[in-house]
């Protein structure tokens, strides 16, 4: 089955106020986990592979080789988005467009406005002419570097709304106090800000950083117009947690599938968790 678009899932997700997950994948294992859960709970899923993991997850054709596959393999049915996660040029965009994703994220979020805005434009132009979908930033998600929070920048309706008009994205990740990794103390979002983007904008917002957001910061994310949410952090604590208990239970034991196996179970469940509790069960 082909990949679909952010657009094919997303415009739909806002209508009916629920959120499709965005979960990132960390190697092979993670491809099977997140499948599996989406065609489970009968719902759209978009696996993303970070840029920056690009080379080590063995470059942009093996994965989209990896995921068709694995779809065939597993008899997956549901809609699936095959998504580059924070592009950090233009080049990568473009290569993974060349490759077979059918979306990509252009993160110019550490340009200036008008930069941000001319290198989006160019991705768009290209992937419009290939029919794939787009996704840029405006503000700073920040980030956990040794238990300290910095680099949050919260967007501005101004630029939000520039950077839309002027470049056509389908998908807009206005940073607006999500951190990724771990969170210290209790996240910030900007939520008066969040309405007014969201309804200002009118395309679908994406929330970055959402592991460790409350339930319910996340379920007033969705009614104000977010449609697509990312995990990575907590589906990654939930391999570590299970490979620790693996390597602690059998700790003769080296047989790499023994011990990661059950980690993918682990993915998996907290998949399934948070389809759930986007709203997107059923929507397949
Ligand atoms: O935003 C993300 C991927 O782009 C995921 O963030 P977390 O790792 O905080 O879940
Ligand atoms: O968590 C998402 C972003 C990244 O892994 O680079
Ligand atoms: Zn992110």
């Amino acid at each position: 089955m082909a990949f679909v678009t952010l657009k094919d899932v997303l415009i739909k997700a806002r209508a009916e106020h629920y959120a499709v997950g965005q979960f990132n994948i960390n190697s092979v294992q993670w491809i099977e986990a997140i499948l599996k859960a989406a065609q489970l709970n009968q719902s759209p899923v978009i696996v993303a592979a970070s840029d920056r993991l690009i080379d080590f997850l063995g470059g942009f054709d093996w994965i989209v080789l990896a995921v068709k596959e694995t779809m065939s393999r597993l008899e997956i049915t549901v809609p699936v988005v095959l998504h580059l996660d924070h592009g950090q040029s233009v080049e990568s965009c473009l290569a993974a467009i060349d490759a077979g994703f059918s979306s990509v994220m252009f993160d110019g979020s550490h340009e200036s406005l008008s930069d941000n805005i001319r290198l989006t434009k160019i991705v768009t132009d290209y992937a419009k002419k290939n029919g794939v979908s787009v996704e840029a930033e405006v503000g700073t998600v920040g980030g956990n570097e040794d238990g300290l929070i910095s680099g949050i920048q919260y967007a501005g309706l101004a630029d939000c709304l520039r950077l839309v008009q002027e470049t056509g994205i389908d998908a807009l990740a206005a940073a607006l106090g999500s951190v990724h990794g771990e969170y210290v103390g209790k996240p910030q979002l900007g939520f008066t800000e969040m309405a007014e983007i969201a309804e200002e904008c009118r395309i679908p917002l994406v929330l970055h950083g959402a592991s460790g957001i409350p339930e319910a910061d996340l379920t007033k994310a969705i009614q104000l117009g977010h449609a697509k949410i990312n995990i990575n952090t907590e589906a990654n604590q939930a391999w570590f947690q299970s490979l620790k208990e693996s390597l602690a239970s059998a700790p003769k034991n080296h047989e790499p599938r023994l011990l990661l196996a059950p980690a993918t179970v682990a993915i998996s469940d907290v998949v399934s968790e948070k389809i759930r509790l986007f709203g997107s069960a059923g929507k397949a």
